[in-house]
């Protein structure tokens, strides 16, 4: 394969292949240590929860027909003949007019249809309460299976576990859930002119600090990945293979920045060919910025090359990475990535080139229009430059046939 971009792929094209790709496999952890991760099997509810009648209320246990018509004017009497424990089961059971004290979270006692709230009574003496007000049969009362009816299912393939979902799991008694494995995933920065962060100003001529390493690492983690080794390699083809040769053993997918553009001194095709025993699926992307991106996948690891201006690199994240990492991990991806999606109105008239898809940075400003939507400035700064992307609360996305958009036009901004 020569040097020149001979594929160049619609997005569309890129996301078609991205989402025929497989999951890596699965594990069973443990689901107190689960959060994040995408669920690889169905879960069903042994038992319903709760599996008692349970109060919902501080107040008494009664039968609902014995308070019917209760009022201030006309109380319904009552005798106390017990105390629910929590945590037991009552000893005792309900008959006509009579009730029994209980807290919320407590078990009915037999006979028992409903609860009183406490408020709603007066204790007249020991052993008997005034009730003011009538109660439903059911009210204040969590029924059996009203939270979890036995057998349903509680969790399915390709969800992504919450906070909730774990105590889900924990009221089902799960405590060890299968999920997909999360890939781990290797960062290189390639070039000469790059240095360390920690490198100590003045910085000398020539040079600058490794952003991509940063950026890419930090992308990947957020798309579920576990973040690998990071490393610099110089502009050397040899020193690049070995590289990728040594990451790929225990990395799920390699992402080189730099070098995967038409330059003299851009190996990065070259070397996935050699590690990919020449499956490169991917040699560019219709898309801006990022079409320098390369895609390849050999014996189940894959090699992403994106490219070194920083801006570049972070949009092909979103784009492309990061809906690729969640593919691997047994989840329907969302193209592109974000946290959530927003609408609102654009401030100024955005230019595109027919041809490619445009990715644009965008802050949302504090003032919204009259009508209370959100107004989304875009920012025009350089492939080359950071800070733009860390100003920006997100980006907009200019589809590849449409030659810009209009001040006013109404846009989803992707936040990040
Ligand atoms: N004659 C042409 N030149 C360029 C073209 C083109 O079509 N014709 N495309 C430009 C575009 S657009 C991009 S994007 C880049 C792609 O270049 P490479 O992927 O080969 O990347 P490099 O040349 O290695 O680096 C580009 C730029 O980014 C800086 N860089 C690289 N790595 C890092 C890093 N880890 N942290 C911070 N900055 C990094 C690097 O110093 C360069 O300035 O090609 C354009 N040129
Ligand atoms: O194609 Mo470059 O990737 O615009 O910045």
């Amino acid at each position: 394969m020569g040097k020149e971009f001979l594929t160049v792929k619609s997005r569309e094209e890129v996301e078609k292949l991205i989402r025929s790709l497989p999951a890596l496999g699965t594990e069973t952890v443990k689901v107190v240590e689960a959060i994040g991760r995408i669920v690889a099997e169905e879960i069903c509810a042994v038992e319903a929860v709760p599996h008692f009648a349970r109060a919902t209320m501080d107040g008494y246990a009664v039968r609902a027909r014995d308070v019917f018509g209760a009022s201030e004017s006309l109380p319904a009497l009552l005798r106390i003949i017990g105390s629910v424990e929590m945590g037991r089961a009552p000893d005792f059971s309900i008959g006509p007019y009579e009730a029994a004290e209980i807290a919320t979270g407590g078990m009915l006692p037999d006979g028992a249809d409903a609860v009183v709230m406490v408020e709603h009574t007066e204790r007249v003496d020991e052993d008997v309460i005034e009730v003011y007000r009538p109660v439903a049969p059911g009210q204040n009362v969590l029924g059996v299976g009203e939270d979890i009816p036995a057998g349903k299912t509680v969790m399915g393939p390709g969800a992504r576990l919450r906070p909730q979902d774990i105590g889900m799991l924990a009221a089902v008694g799960v405590t060890e859930i299968k999920v997909y494995r999360r890939p781990r995933v290797a960062v290189v920065s390639t070039g000469d002119e790059i240095v360390p962060p920690d490198t100590p100003s003045p910085l000398p001529p020539a040079v600058i600090r490794d952003i991509n390493a940063y950026v890419l690492s930090g992308f990947a983690e957020m798309a579920g990945a576990v973040p690998g080794v990071m490393a610099h390699v110089v502009d050397d083809p040899r020193e690049l293979i070995d590289t990728c040769r040594s990451f790929i053993e225990d990395h799920d997918v390699v992402l080189v920045s730099g070098g995967s553009s038409v330059g003299v001194r851009d190996y990065t095709l070259e070397v996935f060919e050699a590690i990919t025993d020449g499956q490169v699926l991917v040699h560019g992307v219709a898309i801006r910025p990022g079409k320098p991106t390369i895609f390849g996948s050999g014996r189940g690891k894959y090699l992403w090359g994106l490219p070194g201006q920083p801006a570049s690199a972070a949009m092909v994240m979103v784009a492309l990475v990061c809906p690729f990492l969640l593919q691997i991990q047994g989840r329907s991806p969302e193209f592109p990535f974000c946290r959530s999606v927003l609408k609102g109105f654009l401030t100024k008239n955005v230019p595109s080139v027919h041809g490619r898809e445009d990715y644009i940075p965008v802050v949302i400003l504090p003032e919204k229009t009259d009508e209370g939507f959100v107004r989304v400035e875009p920012l025009f700064g350089r492939s080359g430059m950071i800070s733009t992307l860390s100003e920006a609360d997100g980006y907009i996305v200019i589809p590849e046939h449409v030659e810009g958009l209009y001040e006013d036009e109404e846009v989803k901004v992707y936040l990040l």
